[in-house]
């Protein structure tokens, strides 16, 4: 077992088993202070982790979990350009997409290019508005589609209104099909954004544009390849970069947000930027009891390692944020779905949950009964807005009772005569309250999962910047595209050989 994994059941184990049969309702009731002793406020975002299952010994033995994992050490290297990614012998330097709080030659490097090519993406951002293009296609997967995708998505009460923004992602031809229908290619600019430009569904998807689109002039692209880029018939001058050093599923913040820029200008793109910047300067220096991406952090590793809870829920209650758990199911599963260390050692001990969601209200008409009233715990992160950005009052009031409602049933539960009307509850959530949702607080929330997700690498003691996992299923699709295509070639996996008859058999001729 993993020194980082000892140190995670040495420091928890003896509160999981002081803790094993108390009840949230039960500890918020032993302690009048807890409401607002277990929350914290960060400009505009409120926290409050008062209906997690641990109490003041237990919550102070996690900020002893971090001090012992060295936190803000790690923080501090992280800003600075340290190697963080071993297995690619790189830094993670997304924060230097949006702030300077770090003196090192590659920390401002970096935070120097970032700017100078924010000048560029500003002067394609103005270029694109003087022309006749209403509609714009960012063509990208992963990390390339799911930021921009989520924050256009949230922002639409912010847009300038000038161009609609379209999401060309899978590989599947009806995406590009369904979308490119409705749109005169005349009156249409693409992004292509690929940090490798190696991107299988990115390649085809952009060969189909570029056929539709009838020439380049109106194509652009976001590559850390840039010769990739050009070679695929992108002109120079609009193709924007990316680094190395930026990781696709955090990248949102670099020129991999130009159809954000698109779509809320470069004001709003830079209050974006500003969000994230607050929340980097508060986790970089807030100690770690105050600390709210360190705390979520921590209520993570309690929930997986102390309550053994195998799967997480982020919900929602507001539809602009409905794109957030498929972002975040690819920021923490991604980076934390690792089994083995950078020193090649089995972690020893549960990593990443499963994290799924969906927008409340809608999810409670679906899959809360299992909240409730299922077999398995699964706790939850609720979102809210306190005030809205439409008329509709009483809706916002429906909405914000129900969000309420909501984590106190699953806390407190519910005895009836009838067992199968009572609820257990002790199912634990966090509640995170955004003053509004505006650029500047989808910056700060999106960068508190940031640090989340890295203090949880720490922790476990993995590399949350690499993703060998996923690339076993690219290289056999790869081998596979031509027998599927119709080729004579040599197929070893007899249930894929079956599966390939089947399909050629069947196939329309
Ligand atoms: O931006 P690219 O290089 O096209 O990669 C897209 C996505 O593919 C992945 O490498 C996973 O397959 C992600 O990490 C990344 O965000």
């Amino acid at each position: 077992m993993t020194t980082a994994a000892r140190r995670i059941i040495d420091t928890l184990a003896p509160h999981a088993r002081r803790l094993d049969s108390a009840r949230i309702a039960d500890l918020v009731d032993a302690d009048a202070a807890r409401p607002h002793d277990f929350a914290l406020r960060i400009g505009g975002l409120y926290a409050s982790f008062a209906r997690q299952r641990f109490d003041r010994d237990a919550r102070d033995a996690l900020v002893a979990l971090g001090d012992a994992a060295a936190l803000p050490q790690a923080f501090r290297a992280l800003f600075d350009g340290a190697i963080v990614n071993t297995s690619e012998n790189r830094p993670a330097l997304h924060v230097a997409l949006r702030s300077a709080l770090s003196d090192t030659a590659i920390a401002r490097d970096a935070h120097a290019q970032a700017a100078e090519a924010r000048v560029r993406m500003a002067e394609l951002v103005a270029q694109l508005e003087a022309s006749d293009v209403t509609d714009i296609v960012n063509v990208g997967i992963g990390g390339s589609d799911l930021g921009p995708r989520l924050v256009v998505d949230a922002l639409k009460d912010f847009g300038t209104g000038r161009f609609r923004v379209h999401f060309l992602t899978n590989v599947d031809g009806s995406d590009a099909q369904h979308r490119l229908a409705r749109l005169d290619p005349a009156k249409t600019a693409a992004i292509l954004v690929s940090k490798t430009f190696g991107t299988q569904e990115t390649l085809l998807n952009g060969a189909v544009v570029r056929d539709w689109l009838g020439g380049s002039e109106r194509l652009y692209a976001v590559s850390a390849n840039v010769p990739r880029a050009e070679a695929f018939g992108v002109a120079p001058e609009r193709v924007l970069p990316m680094w190395d050093w930026v990781g696709g599923r955090y990248s949102l913040w670099s020129a991999v947000g130009f159809s954000i820029a698109l779509a809320v200008g470069m004001d709003g793109f830079e209050a974006l930027l500003a969000g994230a910047a607050d929340m980097d300067a508060h986790a970089l220096q807030a100690p770690i009891g105050e600390n709210l991406p360190l705390l979520h952090a921590l209520t993570g590793v309690w929930n997986r390692n102390a309550l053994g809870l195998a799967t997480h829920a982020v919900l929602p209650y507001d539809e602009r944020l409905a794109l957030l758990p498929a972002y975040l199911q690819q920021l923490v599963m991604e980076s934390l779905g690792k089994s083995i260390t950078p020193d090649g050692e089995a972690v020893g001990i549960d990593t990443v949950p499963v994290l799924w969601g969906g927008p409340g209200t809608n999810s409670q008409h679906s899959f809360f009964q299992a909240l409730h009233q299922g077999t398995q715990t699964v706790p939850a992160d609720f979102i809210g807005v306190v005030n809205p950005a439409h008329p509709h009052a009483d809706n916002h009031a429906a909405l914000l009772s129900n969000l309420l409602a909501q984590t106190e049933a699953l806390a407190n539960g519910y005895s009836a005569d009838d067992a199968q009307k009572s609820y257990p509850g002790n199912r634990p959530s966090t509640l995170l309250l955004l003053d509004r949702l505006d650029p500047r607080s989808l910056g700060a929330l999106i960068a508190l999962y940031e640090h989340s997700v890295y203090a949880q690498s720490v922790l476990w003691g993995i590399n949350a910047f690499d993703q060998w996992g996923v690339e076993l299923g690219k290289r056999i699709a790869g081998e596979l595209m031509p027998a599927v295509q119709g080729d004579d070639v040599a197929v070893a996996d007899p249930v894929t050989r079956a599966l390939l008859d089947e399909i050629r058999a069947r196939r329309a001729r």
